[in-house]
């Protein structure tokens, strides 16, 4: 009946990966002391403490009830004795009977409730603060665990949430049950006692090391998620390296020690229960021979003797009560801790990350400020690192990206082309310097200002979960069919989406689109009402020539009225740029066209060298010193499933 789930729990031990400094919500919890970790649980269950505490009052009425049962079982006893009428003790204890299970079925199915909303409440708040969560924060953490966090950890509460009413009920009708003993007979309450006390001592010694059994078990199931995303993730590479069995015996491992310390739990679990049951059985016996005697000397009656037999029988209700809320409230305990530290992550400024999304901010109504002439971005003496201690990424940066044009960012891999679209998206902060858009100060705009003045295709080019036209319409949900078709247009992809029986609504799976294809499908996604900045980092990984032809266009009409700024990998868009700033580790070494670089830069030339940009022969199929860290994906959008 009282089943001990092999449940959940973990210790806070991970430490964050912290990265730049501005918050103060990144504070590490320490996940040792019992009653700090407790109001971390409670933190969970306040805002539910309305119908708590009606559930509380319910278990206390159904306990009374419980409790008076063996009392007017006696009276049914001494009446029947007596040879009175019946109709009174038998209607009382009917009754009784009747309330109580009204009662406790309200009472179960009122903390049913409170469990799934507090499960909800901890889900829907880790939910809200990874996505407002800074890049850096999120980052440093395996996919699998941070999935873990969300999913099974909430879950935990479920129990825990009605423990502690559990708890305070089972107290109260174990001291109730004890005291309507002694009133019975005070001899046979002490051999009680003595059971009791013995059961509860042994109770105490090993319900800390179930608990501390669960947690680890649940540290395994959170290293099993991490490892098990990745290695999913990277399967076609595991599949190549033929390492199947390697990582199936790894991320087993991870299994086999959750299922090791879920035993060694379930053993402990047997052990408590099977105690408890036979200590109070011996209990029973030892009272049923020590009562007889009694009573036949004359010094109980025969139904004080059957009351209190019902009581010691009952004794095994509130001790059940609290073992097993005991048990789930050190699961919840250590649930709420790991919880907590995801609460601990750092937001990025403006997020509302624990209330109701943020409002939408309006839509731009033109560029912001007159006072930046015809630029629209500026980095001024910009350094940044990505964490405290760590060597800087880049150093001293001066740039300005005119209104309209194409720069070009060119350099070796590690330069930091990457981390300049960090700090322009705010994906982090500078540690010295300052950015500006339309001539204003980047932290006087709230993130999401920023980023609705650009449009960001990434390298890998990732899909969303959804349908084709779910993944266009991702940065501007109300854009219309014909938008769609628009911009789908402008990348060639009109007449493969227009074949497809499902059209817009086809699914798009990460795995059912090439390469190519993905890279246009995010392109769409980009210049789907275009704002100020177009931001492209290009592909490394050798796309197919329609692809590059389709950027070059894009790239070339954009810049034609706005700014575009790729992070370039290729001929044609570096000989298409009206600006090129060369980076070498974290600096920019020299800023000028083309024919300027090729002639006054020797990193420039080497670059060239080795894409093989020749100023005199045709383009040539890049060959990159960057790994594109993405599969190309084979199957073409035009042989997607039709459904
Ligand atoms: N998330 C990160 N955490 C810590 N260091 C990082 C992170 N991302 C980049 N770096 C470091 O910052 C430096 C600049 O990296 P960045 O990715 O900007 O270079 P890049 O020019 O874009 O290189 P690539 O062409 O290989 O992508 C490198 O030394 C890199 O190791």
């Amino acid at each position: 009946m009282y089943g001990f789930g092999i449940s959940l729990a973990h210790p806070g031990t991970e430490v964050f990966h912290c990265g730049v400094t501005e918050t103060a919500v990144a504070e590490p919890i320490d996940p040792q002391p019992t009653r700090g970790r407790t109001s971390l649980l409670l933190a969970y269950l306040r805002p539910h403490w309305p119908a708590m505490l009606l559930g509380l009052l319910l278990g206390l009425v159904a306990n009374a009830a419980g409790l008076a049962t063996p009392l007017v079982t006696k009276w049914v006893l001494d009446t029947l004795g007596a040879g009175g009428s019946l109709l009174q003790p038998v209607t009382v204890l009917l009754a009784l009977v009747i309330i109580g299970a009204a009662i406790s079925l309200w009472q179960w199915m009122l903390m049913g409730g409170v469990a799934e909303r507090v499960v909800l409440d901890a889900r829907s708040r880790v939910i809200r603060r990874y996505f407002a969560a800074r890049i850096d924060q999120l980052a440093g953490r395996s996919g699998g665990e941070l999935v873990t966090r969300a999913t099974s950890d909430p879950g935990l509460l479920h129990e825990a949430s009605g423990s502690l009413v559990g708890l305070i009920n089972g107290a109260v009708a174990l001291v109730g049950t004890l005291v309507l003993m002694g009133t019975l007979d005070l001899v046979l309450l002490g051999t009680t006692l003595v059971a009791v006390v013995v059961v509860a001592v042994l109770m105490g010694l090993l319900l800390p090391s179930i608990g501390r059994a669960q947690e680890a078990a649940q540290e395994s199931v959170g290293r099993l998620g991490g490892a098990l995303e990745g290695s999913l993730r990277a399967i076609r590479t595991v599949k190549a390296s033929r390492a199947e069995q390697r990582q199936t015996g790894l991320i087993t491992r991870h299994a086999e020690d959750s299922a090791r310390h879920g035993i060694q739990a379930a053993r402990r679990a047997a052990t408590v229960w099977t105690i408890s049951w036979t200590g109070i059985q011996l209990a029973v016996i030892v009272i049923l021979g020590f009562g007889a005697a009694r009573a036949e000397r004359g010094l109980i009656e025969v139904s004080t003797l059957i009351a209190f037999l019902l009581y010691a029988f009952q004794l095994m209700g509130p001790i059940s009560e609290l073992t097993q809320n005991m048990t789930a409230m050190q699961a919840g305990i250590a649930a709420a801790g790991r919880l907590r530290e995801i609460e601990a992550i750092a937001v990025e400024p403006g997020s509302q990350s624990t209330g109701q999304p943020a409002p939408v901010p309006a839509a731009p109504t033109g560029p912001v400020g007159s006072e930046s002439g015809g630029v629209v971005l500026a980095f001024q003496g910009v350094s940044a690192r990505y964490a405290p201690g760590a060597a800087p990424a880049v150093r001293g940066i001066d740039l300005e990206i005119p209104r309209r044009g194409h720069t070009a960012i060119v350099g070796p891999s590690g330069a930091g082309k990457t981390t300049l679209f960090s700090l322009l998206l705010r994906f982090l902060e500078p540690e010295q310097g300052r950015l500006l858009l339309h001539g204003r100060p980047y932290p006087e705009h709230t993130p999401a200002e920023i980023r609705r003045r650009l449009a960001y295709v990434e390298q890998d080019a990732p899909v969303v979960p959804g349908t084709i036209g779910d993944n266009l319409r991702f940065t501007h949900p109300d854009a219309g069919d014909e938008e769609l078709w628009a911009v789908l247009r402008a990348v060639d992809l009109h007449d493969k989406v227009g074949s497809l029986d499902l059209g817009l609504d086809t699914p798009l799976g990460a795995t059912t689109v090439s390469g190519g294809e993905r890279q246009r499908i995010a392109l769409a996604r980009a210049v789907l009402r275009t704002p100020d900045v177009l931001l492209l980092d290009e592909a490394t990984s050798q796309l197919d020539g329609l692809t590059e032809a389709v950027v070059g266009r894009c790239v070339r009409q954009r810049s034609a009225t706005g700014a575009v700024v790729t992070i370039a990998h290729r001929l044609s868009t570096v000989l298409d740029a009206d600006q090129i700033v060369v980076m070498d580790r974290g600096r920019i070494r020299a800023t000028g066209d083309h024919a300027a670089l090729l002639r006054t830069d020797e990193l420039y030339r080497d670059l060239v060298a080795s894409l093989r940009i020749g100023t005199a022969g045709p383009p040539a199929a890049p060959e990159t010193d960057r790994t594109t860290g993405s599969g190309t994906l084979l199957v073409p959008l035009d042989r997607l499933p039709q459904e």
